[in-house]
């Protein structure tokens, strides 16, 4: 036992500061993510963009996490390489990627500019500023799911033992703030007198910003690491082993709640990629009161993931919050496809399910997981969560370009939200086996946070 001596983490304002500074890297990579939403129908208007090329577009982010196992074997990079290393080395990526993204919209490139020839040159059903693009949100999303994945863990690394849900839940918060602010401002900048790329510029220079914060983060991290080591404090992950990820796949509470994760948000990212586009069409909105509508959801999370977080640390619960959650998810689509009632109120109440399931679903895989597997465990969660992320978005658009005649003035969603209505049920019946398997194997996540 080394003698407890004070270390960065006890002193609180450092501890929040921190999370200020790895939630100002989240919010960019969530703004980004969420920025070309609204300008679904520019794209279509500049490009020629089908619903089927933007879903392709939104689900490219996850093809690196699907296929190149991005995220777990980020996980495992994270683990051997440690936070610093790894996660400068992704955000790297993000930045790199969205810059190429803004490129392949930009006049310089569609001007003929470099790589337009070469672009032009295979696959012509695919405009060059679609392959471009695609090209760079690909990047974007193999960096930008891993450095979830690092700042979960930066998380843990700080807030073990203290506030962990809450702080889960304030991260959360700060990259929510990121879609909010994408819905309002993209609508906004794109009548800039610079032009309508503006909007997608703007999101790769805040990405790039959060590389700079991120390397400011990357000192007191190393400053907390010497002084754990002087304490023996330091938590070193043991070497990565398939045996491991056997373990975590065998684990019947780590699977439901994985089962959970890849139907759950598949019901929410995707939708919400194509949520401003449908507030439009439905409600015949102009794209800055459908993207402000959109933004409904991200501020709802901004305030009760938080308040959700506070709840579970102090009073448990988290297995009953998942399951309320999914219900309310369920409602809510339902109620997209078949009513007309106020959009506004349907997207705050699906704010409370989007803040109830991940205020409990991540800080639960902490008491699930030994923290020396915490990278790899939410890599492999990440990498299952991707496959949804990746296949929807892409079925959201098949699904409309196919249930709408070409051309049609507005687009009927009616289908596209029925299939969101049914991930939510399969998210439910998952949650519930998890509270139901959580009885049998004593994970405690009925319980507040300090009692495991
Ligand atoms: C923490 C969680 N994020 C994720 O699950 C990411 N793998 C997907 C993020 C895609 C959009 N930025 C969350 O946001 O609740």
């Amino acid at each position: 036992m080394g003698n407890l001596k004070i270390t960065l983490r006890d002193n609180a304002w450092i501890r929040w500061g921190m999370l200020l500074m790895v939630g100002f890297v989240l919010a960019a990579n969530y703004y980004f993510y969420d920025a070309l939403s609204p300008l679904k129908s520019k794209l279509t208007e500049e490009f020629g963009f089908s619903s089927t090329d933007f879903g392709l577009f939104v689900s490219v982010y996850s093809i690196p996490n699907v296929f190149l196992l991005m995220a777990v074997l980020g996980g495992v990079i994270l683990d051997k390489l440690g936070i610093r290393r790894t996660g400068f080395m992704f955000v790297s990526f993000m930045a790199f990627g969205a810059l190429i993204t803004a490129y392949g919209a930009s006049d310089i490139y569609t001007n003929g500019g470099w790589g337009y020839g070469f672009m032009s040159s295979f696959m012509p059903s695919y405009s060059p500023e679609l392959k471009m693009m695609l090209l760079g949100r690909f990047l974007f999303g193999l960096g930008a799911e891993t450095s979830i994945v690092v700042i979960s863990k930066i998380i843990v690394k700080w807030f073990k033992g203290k506030e962990l849900a809450l702080a889960f839940g304030v991260k959360l918060g700060l990259a929510r703030t990121g879609s909010f602010l994408a819905f309002n401002l993209s609508p906004i900048l794109i009548e800039s007198p610079a032009g309508w790329t503006t909007a997608i510029w703007f999101a790769a220079f805040f990405v790039t910003a959060s590389l700079i914060v991120f390397m400011i983060y990357m000192m007191l991290d190393l400053k907390l690491d010497r002084q754990s080591q002087q304490d023996g404090e330091l938590v070193k992950s043991d070497p990565f082993r398939l045996s491991d990820l056997k373990k975590l796949i065998l684990n019947p509470s780590f699977m439901y709640v994985t089962l959970l994760c890849l139907t759950f948000y598949s019901a929410v990212f995707p939708f919400l990629s194509f949520s401003a586009d449908f507030f439009l069409n439905k409600f015949g909105l102009s794209v800055k009161e459908s993207g402000f509508i959109s933004s409904m959801l991200p501020v709802g999370t901004m305030f009760f993931t938080p308040l959700f977080g506070f709840v579970v640390d102090k009073y448990g619960r988290a297995a009953s919050l998942m399951i309320y959650g999914s219900l309310i998810l369920v409602l809510v689509h339902t109620c997209f496809a078949f009513t007309t009632i106020n959009p506004y109120v349907l997207m705050v109440i699906l704010g409370i399910a989007f803040s109830l399931v991940p205020a409990s679903m991540w800080p639960s895989v902490a008491k699930i997981v030994d923290e020396k597997r915490i990278g790899s465990a939410y890599g492999f969660m990440f990498s299952i969560q991707n496959i949804g992320l990746w296949i929807f978005p892409i079925l959201a658009g098949v699904v409309l370009d196919k249930t709408n005649a070409e051309g049609v003035e507005s687009l009927n969603y009616t289908f596209t939200l029925i299939m969101f209505a049914a991930l939510g049920i399969l998210g439910l019946l998952f949650a519930i086996l998890l509270k139901r398997e959580d009885k049998i194997s004593g994970y405690g996540l009925e319980l507040p946070s300090n009692s495991k």
